[in-house]
């Protein structure tokens, strides 16, 4: 199943909703996609986008304004749900855990690891999807928000072959060490944090030698600054194993979408700059 469920005009392109068939998921998802009207005459580069905690496909698209900017790149945007849904699939009673918060791991452990492989989903069979179903060419790159923004800079660093270039807001840096990553990796891969390690981008940049662009725009106005966020552990390890970051810190700005919205025009044109 592979649906085209709803098209709106927007700036200089569409705004598409899908549904298929999701089967690295075992279940049914939506995923949203903005398509520049560049696309009815070449096949253009796409930027994948990976949403934060209790997050679906649309709180991007409705909240960050990136679609006029994009039809002005020729970008094509593909934005998936953060988990598995659907009543048949595990859920908890936590913003953190469960269907909204998927993490972009592949879970071992039950009740999850039926439906919750959401980094293969991403890394795979999306990718696999949007080279079947859109005006795609080969050139990727990756961006997120808070939990997304972990997902994107994790399975750059994992699967480098697939994105020329990767960036994030306010990204849980080092989830190993914060309450967010520690209760979702616990329940996800299990008690032993030696599991946890290919899940944290601080440990993926001391253990792989990166070449892949990274650049992270973090608020400092952000409630979850410190408790979860950590963005000095990242840029410290960047520096200790000379990866390519680009760390931006801005007065004032939260963790919202208001922050994303300032400053997405700058996250893509920093992946067009690669992409072309
Ligand atoms: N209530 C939760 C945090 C909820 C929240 O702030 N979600 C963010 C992403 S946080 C990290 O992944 C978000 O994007 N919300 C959707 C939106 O449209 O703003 C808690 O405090 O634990």
């Amino acid at each position: 199943m592979n649906e085209l469920i709803e098209s709106r005009r927007c700036f200089n392109g569409e705004q598409r909703r899908y549904r298929h068939r999701a089967n690295t998921l075992s279940c049914d998802m939506q995923v949203s996609v903005y398509l520049p009207d560049q696309a009815k005459s070449q096949p253009l580069p796409a930027v994948y986008w990976l949403s934060g905690l209790t997050c679906n496909d649309r709180n991007f698209v409705e909240k960050a304004g990136a679609q006029r900017i994009a039809s002005e790149l020729g970008l094509i945007l593909i934005v998936p749900d953060t988990s598995p849904r659907g009543e048949g699939v595990a859920d908890a009673d936590s913003d953190s855990l469960g269907q909204g918060a998927g993490f972009y791991v592949n879970a071992t452990e039950q009740p999850w690891r039926a439906h919750y492989q959401m980094e293969r989903y991403v890394t795979d069979e999306l990718v696999q999807w949007s080279a079947d179903t859109l005006p795609v060419n080969d050139k990727r790159a990756i961006a997120g928000h808070s939990m997304g923004g972990h997902g994107a800079l994790t399975l750059a660093l994992k699967h480098p072959h697939l994105y020329t270039s990767a960036s994030a807001f306010s990204p849980i840096s080092h989830p190993t060490e914060c309450p967010w990553g520690q209760a979702a990796l616990s329940a996800y891969l299990g008690e032993d944090p030696q599991l946890w390690l290919q899940h944290d981008a601080c440990v993926l940049l001391q253990s792989k030698r990166s070449h892949i662009p990274m650049r992270v725009d973090q608020g400092l106005a952000d409630p979850f600054l410190t408790e979860q966020l950590n963005p000095q552990a990242l840029e410290k390890a960047a520096q200790v194993h000379q990866a390519p970051l680009a760390m931006h810190y801005h007065d004032g700005f939260d963790h919202s979408y208001f922050f994303v919205a300032s400053f997405i025009e700058t996250q893509l044109r920093f992946h067009h700059h690669y992409l072309r």
